[in-house]
């Protein structure tokens, strides 16, 4: 129950100390004020009482004397109540600004780790689940912990007092306040953690539904679903999931409410039983009627405070359990930054593939087998082979996206494992053929490709005339600052060309990058616009290295060095003409390309 406490608690205090100040104080007030509020309750009859006597005595010629002390009392009560009152107004102030503060910083913490993680946490969706559970619940549970824990001890403050006033009248009143409510906290704590498993246990179901939302109401899916009629089977799928978890809700709400329901009674019948005891005592002059509305306020009160402490431990359990998958995902261990080296032994050198193997995480098959390339610095590469043959494999091991589970890859002589992360990103610029489209300004979109410029208007420019994106972009209401997406105010949508050419033109604001590779990068490109791409890229690239993939051989034919990937393996390599003259694969597929064009 108190395991993440100390957790929450740190990190309550350190989004803000005074707040939690402020709360911790508030609650001992608040702790306190019931029971006195209760003894003067007591005072108030007391003196009335008193006050009666006096009257009947004197023949009600006291006057204001009379009543004096009984004003008193009241206005001491009344006083009691509304700094009771506003104890309560300054704890939920507090408690909702911690709330929002506290929620961002968890989100952010949540983020910040999300960014730690490699694309293979991503791809793991075990690892997404954890991830889905802690953006759920997580974010509200260290506050929520920490109101349960501050009403605990709030009521168990409470729960003193009324224990030291009690206790006059009998240690036993005390004893069957205390233990009337162990019978429903045991089955809340029960039910609790049966609740939490339910939870658990539903993330993947949770995350499909959460999906088929993203489908059915998100603009990205609407022609699809809509063309194709996919709607009613889409919802007809959020429905049957929904139907299959409820009824196992349902069932645990039954019967935590039922079980809480019965339970409950035994509460109820020690306080009536109480009641009748401290009643009859009032009969038989043991205590003073104000004695006996106080006994009866506590009671009520105390029950009241220890049904709170259990429900709070009860909800500290859940909160616990809810925190520790939190903590799970913030603490689920990422492999250290490999290497620190700023450059290699050989800056000539380029890029070396030796003897790479790769099998993609719980696949079978490897996805590439035994690659042995070079590329020199002022090379083009291009990566021919049919769908799923491993070229963006290949990619992605270069730009150490994965790592190699066999051989290992050289730029400049230097294993990429050892190379510092921003360096070598520095090094590489890379579009791949699933870019990423951002519902930012067209300006922001190509800057992304540089986040040192991201905003600079000028790079932005510049970039985009290599990219081949100055022209229409231009030609937008509002320029480089068109907001990109239908997500946003203004947001203006682009032609599938238009956006390849945005990724393009990403890929050209790493100008200091010396090695690019562009996952086909002018699928979606007219014709015209891809000649003149690759006329432009060739002069650009002069003494870089370009890699480029496509299905285009108008395209691939240009390259120095053509490599032929077929089932993970590299089986042809060579310039155009070599490749043409050995007539295997790139030739057969060339012809076929070529005659469709005739
Ligand atoms: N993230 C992944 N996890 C597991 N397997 C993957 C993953 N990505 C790709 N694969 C598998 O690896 C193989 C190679 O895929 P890759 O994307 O490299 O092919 P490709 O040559 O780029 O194909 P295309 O021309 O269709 O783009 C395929 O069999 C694919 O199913």
């Amino acid at each position: 129950m108190f395991r993440y406490t100390g957790r929450a608690l740190a990190l309550v205090w350190a989004t803000s100390p005074a707040l939690l100040i402020g709360l911790v104080l508030l609650t001992v007030v608040s702790g306190v004020l019931p029971a006195a509020i209760a003894y003067v309750g007591a005072r108030i009859v007391d003196a009335v009482v008193a006050a009666i006597d006096v009257a009947r005595q004197t023949g009600h010629a006291g006057g204001l004397a009379l009543y004096r002390p009984v004003l008193e009392w009241v206005a001491f009560e009344g006083l009691l109540v509304a700094a009771a009152g506003g104890a309560t107004r300054m704890t939920s102030l507090c408690q909702a600004l911690l709330r929002i503060q506290l929620g961002q910083r968890v989100n952010v913490m949540i983020l910040e780790k999300a960014l730690t993680l490699e694309l293979t946490h991503f791809e793991d969706s075990e690892f997404y689940d954890q991830l889905t559970r802690a953006r759920r619940e997580a974010s509200v549970r260290p506050l929520s912990l920490i109101m349960k824990t501050a009403s605990l001890t709030q009521n168990a403050i409470s729960l003193i007092s009324y224990g030291a006033l009690l206790i006059q009248f009998s240690p036993w009143a005390v004893t069957i306040l205390l233990l009337a409510g162990v019978p429903s906290f045991i089955a809340e704590a029960r039910y609790s953690g049966q609740a939490f498993q339910l939870f658990r246990w539903r993330s993947p179901a949770t995350r499909m539904q959460a999906y088929l939302e993203t489908v059915i109401a998100r603009e990205d899916h609407a022609k699809e679903v809509k063309l194709f009629g996919l709607g009613p089977l889409l919802l007809g799928r959020y429905q049957k999931i929904h139907a299959d978890l409820y009824g196992q809700e349902r069932a645990l709400a039954v019967r935590r409410d039922g079980w809480g329901f019965a339970l409950g009674l035994i509460g109820v019948a020690a306080y009536y039983g109480a009641y009748a005891w401290v009643a009859i005592s009032t009969v038989l002059a043991r205590i003073t009627l104000g004695q006996m509305t106080m006994y009866l306020a506590l009671f009520r009160n105390g029950q009241g405070a220890v049904t709170s402490i259990l429900t709070a431990v009860s909800g500290m359990y859940e909160d616990n359990l809810y925190l520790s998958t939190l903590y799970e995902y913030l603490e689920a261990p990422v492999a250290p930054p490999p290497g620190t080296q700023l450059r290699g032994p050989k800056p000539d050198d380029g890029i070396r593939f030796e003897h790479v193997s790769f099998t993609y995480p719980g696949a079978e098959a490897p996805a590439l087998h035994d690659i042995d390339l070079h590329i020199r610095p002022g090379e083009s590469l291009a990566l021919v082979g049919e769908n799923g043959a491993g070229k963006t494999t290949l990619i992605k091991l270069l730009t150490r996206l994965y790592a190699p589970t066999r051989g290992r890859i050289l730029l400049d002589g230097l294993d990429l494992q050892g190379w510092d992360e921003a360096a070598l990103r520095a090094r590489i610029g890379v579009i791949f053929q699933d870019f990423a489209r951002y519902q930012f300004m067209v300006g922001e979109n190509i800057g992304a490709g540089d986040v040192r410029d991201f905003d600079d208007d000028a790079r932005w420019r510049e970039a985009a005339t290599q990219g081949m994106a100055a022209p229409f972009v231009e030609s937008l209401p509002k320029g480089y600052h068109t907001q990109l997406g239908k997500w946003f105010r203004e947001g203006r949508e682009l032609s599938g060309g238009q956006w390849q050419k945005i990724a393009l033109s990403r890929a050209f604001m790493r100008n200091q990058a010396d090695i690019l590779v562009l996952d086909e990068p002018t699928a979606a490109m007219d014709a015209g616009a891809e000649a003149e791409i690759f006329a432009h890229f060739r002069t650009l690239m002069r003494s870089r290295i370009a890699i480029v993939i496509s299905h285009r051989f108008s395209t691939v034919r240009m390259a120095d060095q053509i490599i032929v990937v077929d089932q993970g393996r590299i089986v042809e390599r060579g310039n155009h003409d070599a490749l043409m003259q050995h007539n295997g694969i790139y030739a057969h597929l060339f012809s076929l390309q070529a005659r469709g064009y005739q």
